[in-house]
């Protein structure tokens, strides 16, 4: 039971977890044994509509069978030879068909080392040291991204984390979200390798780019020489088959790509321009290398899940659900609040009228959005229990799910207040 597994953990994992979002469950996390389309099941056997799904990988839902077919047939041929096999070229020239911007690319195993191995190429390739993010978004857990981070980061109170050097800090610009004029003034004096963006926020709950955004982040980088990476880590696959990029119709020099790409399993690519990816190691000076790079299990599952996307009516199903979510919400709350969508990504604030950057984000009533997430579980709701993630749906939230998210809604936002 979750209660006995969550006493032993406790005494062996710091805060009782291996990722902090997951301790945020109150009383204690419940356990989970399994997941089949749009449910988890935990070790109570007590089944939960899923707004989690992993934190964003799972777009075809739990445990779709053509995925598990995919990771069977590798399984049973063996899981790791390193050398090269045929799954990464076929991985590798799906993404490109669908990512055109991304010419080359490297796989890595989590989107922490996409980033990472994003702002050593730009620095690499410009020559340039300081990198620019965003106040509130999050690239993962290593040192050049850990500074004003949005994600766990910030619901525990450290958007810059402890152990970072300074010397690191002091190469990283924040701007606040949406602001270009932030951006224009310090670019102007040309001495950055990068701008670091996720091209819809998802880490502060979800804030979306405004109008010209994203395309003024292209023109300053352009007219600058700085490089502009788009952290796809959510969003590809996700907002489009071809990403934010395919949505908004902006192309970066180098994108991150994670989660969805992965089928649920450990992935991490980092792609962009030919001439760019080929500073990286062994074509360049620029180190990277992994035992696990481009693992099998990770490149089949990924094939599987771009072939599915490729076939079928997925993002139309699952961002269905997520505007009858969003609908039911304005509906059944009372109280002032944003809700923030973009495709099948999204998130309410409670007790704030506009939400388009990450201060505004933190105005949010976050103890209102607890209980929110509390008197879901208690309905059969799996949302993320923190406001600075977002809630996700899939193409297995299909129209009965959706009726009983409805009335599970209306029954918890009384909690609210
Ligand atoms: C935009 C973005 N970038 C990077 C990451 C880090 O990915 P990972 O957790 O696979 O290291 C995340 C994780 O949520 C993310 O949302
Ligand atoms: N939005 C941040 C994540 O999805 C990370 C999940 C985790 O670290 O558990």
């Amino acid at each position: 039971m979750s209660g006995e597994l969550w006493e032993v953990a406790k005494s062996l994992f710091p805060g009782g977890v291996n990722s902090p979002v997951r301790a945020k469950v109150q009383p204690y996390p419940f356990y989970v044994r399994g997941g089949q389309g749009p449910y988890i099941f935990t070790e109570e056997g007590k089944a939960l509509v899923d707004f989690v799904l992993g934190y964003g990988p799972l777009f075809l839902g739990h445990n779709p069978p053509y995925v598990r077919r995919a990771v069977e047939r590798q399984l049973e041929r063996g899981w790791l030879f390193g050398t090269p096999s045929r799954a990464e070229v076929e991985l590798a020239r799906k993404i490109r068909r669908h990512v055109p911007s991304m010419e080359k690319m490297r796989f890595v195993n989590s989107g922490t080392e996409a980033t990472m191995v994003a702002l050593r190429l730009a620095r690499g390739y410009t020559g340039r040291t300081k990198v620019l993010k965003f106040d509130g978004n999050y690239h993962g857990a290593h040192d050049y991204v850990l500074i004003d981070a949005g994600s766990a980061a910030s619901e525990y109170g450290v958007p810059t984390s402890a152990g970072v050097p300074e010397e690191v800090t002091r190469t990283v610009s924040v701007c606040p979200y949406n602001d270009l004029s932030c951006v224009q003034k310090i670019l102007s004096k040309e001495d950055h390798a990068a701008v670091i963006v996720e091209p819809v926020m998802g880490n502060m709950g979800v804030i979306p780019p405004s109008k010209g955004f994203l395309s003024g982040l292209r023109e300053i980088c352009s007219s600058t020489g700085t490089l502009l990476i788009f952290d796809e880590v959510i969003t590809g696959f996700r907002l489009s088959i071809s990403g934010a990029q395919g949505l908004f119709g902006v192309n970066p020099d180098i994108t991150t790509l994670g989660k969805i790409v992965g089928g649920g399993f450990p992935i991490g690519v980092v792609g962009g321009r030919k001439e760019i990816m080929d500073q990286l190691t062994p074509s360049g000076p620029v180190f990277n290398a992994g035992t696990f790079n481009a693992h099998p299990l990770s490149m089949a599952a990924g094939v599987a899940v771009i072939e599915q996307l490729e076939n079928g009516n997925h993002h139309v199903v699952a961002e269905r659900a997520a505007k009858a979510f969003v609908d039911s919400l304005d509906d059944s709350l009372k109280l002032t609040h944003v809700v923030n969508r973009v495709g099948s990504m999204f998130q309410v604030f409670l007790g704030v009228s506009e939400v388009r950057n990450a201060s505004q984000a933190r105005k949010a009533d976050r103890e209102a959005y607890l209980r929110l997430h509390s008197s879901l579980l208690r309905e059969g709701v799996f949302i993320p229990p923190s406001q600075f993630e977002a809630l996700f749906t899939s193409a297995a939230h299909d129209q009965d799910v959706v009726d009983f998210v409805v009335r599970a809604l209306r029954n918890a936002v009384r909690s609210v207040g």
